[in-house]
């Protein structure tokens, strides 16, 4: 019997708005269930209740159906975010078809668990949470993780840190993460404080102060010489509607 996989939203084609892949053309489905609870999350709704009414159980090849009824032969990349994928062993089954259908597959996660699925993924995204957050780091689990997919050369494969940045004391904890994981391509993105903003225009104004104070930060830093900036590019186009 397959396994199912409890799931929120499939939507796109539409582009990845984050880190490493930005600009990506891709399908998104999104999990449900996080074991955090950051205080900013943009996507709380995966773990809150509040659209526990809209969670189905669905198999790999259900998910594989929608993405095909939603996306047609418009994509070949597909993005798991949730909640956090990685506390779904079955999700190794989707990986495995989405490959088989010779599409590639990218990951959001925090880095606080692990399932042998991940070295199967093309673009792995691991986002650390910074004290904003008000979650704590496990970084022993961090440290197994990167060194997992880094030991791991048996496929190509990207990895990346990214880590959201609200304030100082943020900033001083990427620079911790980044010290930490010399190797791992670094990215530092703008939080944005107003996940429920109503007013797109205003929204963006916010988002490009906060970018430009980024920016400043990190230009004046000898320790973030090898770094991305980025704002989510989603946000700046969309605001905060869902499924885009
Ligand atoms: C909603 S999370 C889901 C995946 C996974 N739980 C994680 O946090 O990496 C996807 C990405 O959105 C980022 N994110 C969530 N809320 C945000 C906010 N208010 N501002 C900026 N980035 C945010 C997270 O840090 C993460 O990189
Ligand atoms: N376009 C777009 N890009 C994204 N990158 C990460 C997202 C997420 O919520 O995980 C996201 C999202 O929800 N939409
Ligand atoms: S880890 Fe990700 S999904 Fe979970 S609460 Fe934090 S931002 Fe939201
Ligand atoms: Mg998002």
């Amino acid at each position: 019997m397959a396994r199912t996989i409890p799931v929120l939203e499939i939507f796109g084609p539409t582009i990845q708005g984050e880190g490493m892949v930005i600009g990506q053309k891709t399908m998104f489905v999104r999990t449900a269930g996080c074991d955090y609870r950051c205080r900013w999350c943009d996507s709380a709704f995966t773990w809150d209740g509040s659209a526990k009414e809209e969670i189905e159980q669905l198999t790999a090849e259900d998910i594989w159906q929608r993405l095909e009824a939603i996306g047609g032969r418009r994509f070949r990349h597909v993005t798991i975010s949730g909640g956090n994928p990685l506390l779904l062993a079955a999700l190794g089954e989707l990986v495995a078809l989405l490959h088989e259908k010779g599409v590639q597959v990218a990951v959001e996660t925090q880095g606080s668990r692990w399932q042998d699925w991940l070295l199967d993924v093309d673009d792995v995204t691991i986002s650390p949470k910074p004290p904003s957050s008000g979650m704590d780091t496990d970084w022993a689990m961090l440290d197994s993780i990167i060194r997992k997919l880094l030991a791991d050369q048996n496929r190509t494969r990207r990895v990346s840190l990214k880590v959201v940045v609200f304030d100082e004391a943020d900033l001083a904890y990427a620079k911790e993460v980044h010290r930490r994981y010399p190797g791992v391509p670094f990215y530092l993105q703008t939080g944005n404080a107003d996940v429920e903003a109503l007013d797109t225009n205003a929204l963006r104004m916010k988002l490009f102060d906060q970018l430009d104070w980024l920016v400043e930060r990190v230009a004046q830093s000898d320790e973030l010489n090898d770094v991305h900036v980025l704002p989510q590019l989603h946000t700046l186009l969309w605001g905060t509607k869902r499924g885009v």
